[in-house]
């Protein structure tokens, strides 16, 4: 069985949406957060948004990205870094690890990190609610009936996503009082991002031979991230004993890949870890000339605060690892280089 034999645990959340006793809710709370301090990476089993809810976000994400390029342009990413919704096509967004730093030139540093495009296209979706992030959504008549959907599954995920939240934070050894007060209630929801990711089909040497890549290793800012993947795989997380190998995160059926953001790590002083990922070629191909590697689909929820929210340490009696940040100047911080600065989509790539 995928999953076997790896070092990202399988939680059954179960055990802590349906718990009997408070004494059980501690236990699975503790699981996870151990799995979260080790690891920053758990499968999580029986998570609570309903199975029938992620096939159709996979229909609707494959209906998107067949539309031709034309429609899909209808709804464009806005120029810049700073507003992370709409369309991207493959070549416009590069993730890296890389923070611009100060008093270099961010368009030589730019252009230095996109000499390997990532192969992908993604569409981003946020709240209806938050005016500084306004969502870019396609014609009504391009894809009757998406927009709803993605509003709805947005807040599906958010009942999830708060319970985990919750979980970790008292397996962390948090009061349920100081999880509210210090973690729930500074995540209202407004500023969560559901993100429709599309790796087409390339040749292996392609990515083999880093003429481009799928998605390079890099830890993601927010709090935590849910992710739903198809069957295809190609996720892989960094050995937590070793830096710098990579292991596979086989998709696991009816499985999300919960993993732990900058933003938790720097509320726990580094008690809990924000492990480096990446995608490239799945697992277990045969490898022959030319093969191409099958299209992949993956839709992580990105959980974060609101944006004011000042992200300090919370271990009582530790010194701070970290200074304190605001939650929005630590996104742009690390949002900077990932779009070229005043460029549209249409313009790359
Ligand atoms: O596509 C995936 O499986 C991972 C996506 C990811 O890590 C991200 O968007 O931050
Ligand atoms: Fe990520």
């Amino acid at each position: 069985m995928p999953g076997e034999g790896s070092p990202i645990p399988i939680i059954d959340f179960k055990r802590w949406l349906k718990a009997e006793s408070p004494k059980k809710k501690e236990q699975i709370a503790q699981e996870l957060a151990d799995a979260c301090c080790r690891v920053g990476f758990a499968y999580i089993i029986n998570h609570g948004v309903r199975d029938d809810l992620v096939q159709e976000a996979f229909a609707w994400s494959r209906k998107l990205f067949d539309l031709p390029m034309e429609e899909k342009m209808l709804a464009p990413h806005p120029p810049g870094p700073y507003i992370h919704r709409g369309y991207s096509q493959p070549g416009l967004e590069k993730v890296s690890q890389y923070v611009h730093k100060d008093g270099a030139d961010p368009n030589a540093e730019d252009e230095e990190l996109r000499r390997v495009q990532d192969y992908k296209e993604s569409y981003e979706i946020g709240s209806e609610d938050f005016p500084d992030q306004p969502n870019v959504w396609l014609p009504e008549t391009v894809l009757p009936g998406f927009r709803e959907f993605m509003l709805r599954f947005y807040w599906q995920c958010f009942e999830t996503a708060k319970e985990l939240l919750r979980a970790i934070t008292m397996g962390l050894g948090l009061s349920r009082e100081d999880a509210e007060s210090l973690i729930l209630r500074r995540h209202t929801g407004l500023n969560n991002q559901l993100r429709l990711l599309h790796y087409p089909p390339i040749p292996r040497e392609k990515l083999l031979s880093i003429e481009v890549a799928r998605m390079p290793a890099h830890s993601d800012w927010g709090s935590i991230t849910m992710l739903f993947q198809d069957e295809c795989g190609g996720l892989q997380v960094e050995d937590p004993n070793k830096p710098g190998i990579f292991l596979d995160a086989e998709p696991i059926e009816g499985a999300l890949v919960l993993n732990v953001g900058d933003l938790l790590m720097r509320w726990s002083n580094d008690t809990l870890k924000s492990t480096l990922h990446r995608v490239t070629l799945p697992p277990a191909q045969g490898g022959k000339a030319g093969e191409i590697t099958p299209a992949r689909y993956s839709i992580p929820y990105f959980v974060s605060p609101d944006p004011e929210v000042v992200v300090e340490c919370l271990i009582p009696d530790e010194p701070a690892k970290y200074p304190p940040v605001v939650w929005e100047d630590y996104r742009r911080l690390r949002a900077k280089l990932m779009y070229p600065e005043g460029e549209t989509a249409g313009t790359s790539g």
